[in-house]
């Protein structure tokens, strides 16, 4: 399996305002902006998708500069694991031991190298540059030798044969995923065929997806250039552009929201019902995304209720949710919830979880995360699932919701649950007649590969009694 071409990076660029490592002669904006990224990620753990929109609505950086310093910081991101493992056999030292912005700087020159397959000259002297201005004179020795024996490997085809990884040590490398991470995939997945298209499509620059809540589709697929999802009737899938700008998104009659994410908001409105249908809830709604599409799914007479545990995602489901009537959010912990039991028809857990099956919008997170992770969240997970069925009329149902595949936060979760004897797992396939491949066992998974989706898992409950 190769990797799709990536578009070459160019050469030195105009920037935005001046770094203040530029102040003695001007700098590439663009992979300044990507060096202080990934210096952001590294030095202050950092959210990459908060800092680079931050640095680049400061800089001002123009469209074409703006996409290049993207696809840096984020493919270099992504790829830590690979250029590291390069590197190590470079540098005399190990590298924690590196100046921690010299190992950022390596890796962002690496990355132009073996990846992007910018031409050597440009990626060395370029990175030589910002190293001579960030770091200083002494460093810049370091890196010109170590760039330019990674220039002398090759590409990453070339590196992955030098290196001489087998088995799922090469599968994490050519996919940029840790080992622990190529095996959730594997056991969730149950395909050894697909297990290396899935994670090359998980380490994929993803497509802009937007939702529209309170329009017609067809209007904003016109007004933004898109084309109509192919799964959710709401969907529309953007080549490029910033969404943000469109005056749909900013009157809230749309929104960004991966076409996943609307499915699993569907599945709740979807669900067979017997009885009353008057009361919704989304347990865990922060930042409100889903919680927005049910407001506007929901038929008339439903009060909506979100909630989240941290007042300030409770403020942006607020936000989120400006204008609609018959809702109500709540700052509250969905494990000792303010509302009595029974009170919900429809109930949406949207759980806290790893987010494995959304790594290619947070491309650090693949390296932050770590298997002593799993454990805390499933306890949390089951806590809440508990909560939230105690929270449904009996006859009503709950859609169990996670942005991960990993087997233990979903399979295993809803099994603990799905042992009580007034619960019963209700099928998720039938009711995505038009999705194929959704189906894992009774419980529904979106992949990347598969669905153009993060892998999101959903199962559907209900209580009996
Ligand atoms: C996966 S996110 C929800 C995303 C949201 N449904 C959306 O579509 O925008 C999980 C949320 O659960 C919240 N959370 C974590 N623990 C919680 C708890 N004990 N009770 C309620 N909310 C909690 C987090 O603050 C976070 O906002």
């Amino acid at each position: 399996m190769t990797r799709p071409p990536k578009r070459q990076g160019g050469g030195p660029r105009r920037g935005g305002r001046p770094h203040p490592a530029a102040r003695r002669r001007p700098l590439d904006g663009a992979r300044l902006t990507a060096y202080d990224v990934l210096d952001g990620v590294s030095s202050r753990d950092a959210y990459a998708n908060l800092l680079l929109p931050q640095l680049l609505r400061e800089r001002h950086l123009e469209p074409r500069d703006a996409a290049f310093a993207t696809q840096l910081a984020y493919g270099a991101l992504r790829a830590r694991g690979t250029l590291d493992a390069i590197l190590t056999g470079l540098v005399s030292r190990p590298l924690p031991e590196l100046d921690p912005r010299v190992l950022d700087l390596l890796r962002l020159g690496a990355y132009q190298i073996v990846d992007l397959r910018v031409p050597s000259h440009a990626a060395v002297d370029t990175t030589v540059a910002l190293t001579r201005a960030i770091v200083g004179t002494g460093a810049s020795g370091l890196v010109n030798a170590v760039l330019r024996k990674v220039a002398a490997g090759g590409d990453r085809a070339s590196w992955l044969a030098t290196l001489g990884a087998e088995g799922d040590e090469r599968l994490a490398l050519a996919t940029d995923h840790p080992r622990w991470i190529v095996e959730a995939w594997r056991d969730a997945l149950g395909d050894e065929a697909e297990l290396e298209p899935a994670l090359l499509a998980d380490d994929a620059a993803p497509e802009v997806h937007l939702v529209a809540r309170r329009m017609e589709r067809v209007a904003l697929a016109e007004e933004s250039g898109g084309e109509p999802g192919p799964w959710s009737p709401y969907a529309v899938r953007l080549g490029g552009g910033d969404p943000g700008r469109l005056a749909s998104v900013r009157a809230g009659r749309a929104a960004v929201q991966d076409e996943g994410s609307q499915l699993a908001a569907l599945l709740l409105t979807r669900a067979p019902l017997e009885g009353r249908d008057e009361a919704w809830l989304d347990v865990c709604a922060g930042p409100g995304g889903k919680a927005g599409l049910l407001a506007a799914l929901r038929p008339d007479g439903v009060r909506l209720t979100a909630a989240d545990r941290a007042p300030h995602r409770a403020e942006l489901v607020r936000q989120a949710l400006g204008g609609e009537a018959d809702v109500e959010v709540l700052a509250a912990d969905g494990r000792e919830p303010p509302w009595g039991p029974g009170t919900f028809d429809r109930v949406l857990l949207d759980a806290p979880c790893t987010g494995l099956g959304a790594l290619r919008r947070r491309p650090e997170v693949r390296w932050r995360r770590t298997p002593e992770d799993v454990p805390s969240l499933v306890e949390l997970q089951t806590e809440l699932l508990a909560a939230a069925l105690a929270s449904v009329r009996p006859g009503g149902v709950l859609a169990y919701v996670t942005c991960s595949p990993h087997t233990e936060e979903t399979v295993a979760v809803v099994d603990t649950a799905a042992a009580r004897d007034d619960v019963e797992v209700l099928p998720v396939a039938p009711l995505f007649p038009e999705v194929p491949g959704i189906a894992r066992g009774d419980h529904g998974q979106l992949w990347p590969h598969r669905h153009g989706t993060d892998a999101m898992f959903m199962a559907l409950l209900r209580r009996t009694r």
